[in-house]
């Protein structure tokens, strides 16, 4: 699970720990069960993603536009937090996924390993080669692939020659496997079958 931290230090003053993705597309299904805990001197509350006070963390109206140009350029962010808390400045990061754990290798890896990906040699990765009828289908397959791959801030290593589009995912930040190259690969074999 992923966790929007934020931390207040004072009503003006915000510290956030908040996956980009999230912000950027608060209905995306791998943030959907987000937790977000907003911790100030009264102690701390934990809201999940769908409550008002999130939904206000993700901003309204002009405020929103605000918030989603700032991340683009500078990673900071307003952050309208909640009524009580008042509106400050939030710096974003990232949590790094975690390697993905044996029960998740065996529950969430082997399926996609069933479905044509293999293991890549010497290497905590998955890879697999995709096949189309024409270049302008594998590439408009990569084209949908890039646009989650952008949002995710997760990208995948691919080779692309006429309609043949070989795919290795890993998590470089970890060194592994994590759980979102679990996701890219299974929204590409979702996305495939259209083609
Ligand atoms: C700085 C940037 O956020 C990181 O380098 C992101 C970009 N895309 C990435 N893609 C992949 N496959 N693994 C990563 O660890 C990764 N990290």
């Amino acid at each position: 699970m992923n966790f929007l931290k934020i931390s207040v230090a004072n009503p003006t003053k915000c510290i956030a720990m908040i996956p980009k993705v999230a912000l950027l597309n608060p209905t995306f299904p791998q943030y959907q069960s987000t937790t977000l805990t907003l911790t100030h001197s009264h102690g701390a509350r934990t809201f999940s993603s769908h409550s008002r006070e999130v939904a206000a963390a993700h901003g309204a109206g002009s405020e929103k536009k605000h918030l989603w140009s700032q991340i683009a350029t500078d990673n900071r962010a307003r952050l309208h937090a909640t009524r009580h808390l008042g509106t400050g400045i939030v710096t974003l990061q990232r949590k790094k996924m975690p390697k993905l754990t044996e029960q998740e290798r065996a529950e969430q890896l082997q399926p996609l390993l069933s479905a044509g990906w293999s293991m890549v040699e010497g290497r905590d990765a998955i890879y697999k080669e995709f096949l189309f009828k024409d270049f302008n289908q594998a590439f408009g397959f990569m084209t949908s692939v890039a646009l989650l791959a952008e949002k995710m801030d997760h990208h995948p290593e691919w080779f692309n020659v006429y309609n043949k589009v070989q795919v290795t995912m890993s998590t470089h930040d970890v060194g592994g496997l994590s759980g979102k190259d679990i996701r890219v690969a299974n929204f590409m074999e979702e996305l495939k079958k259209r083609y």
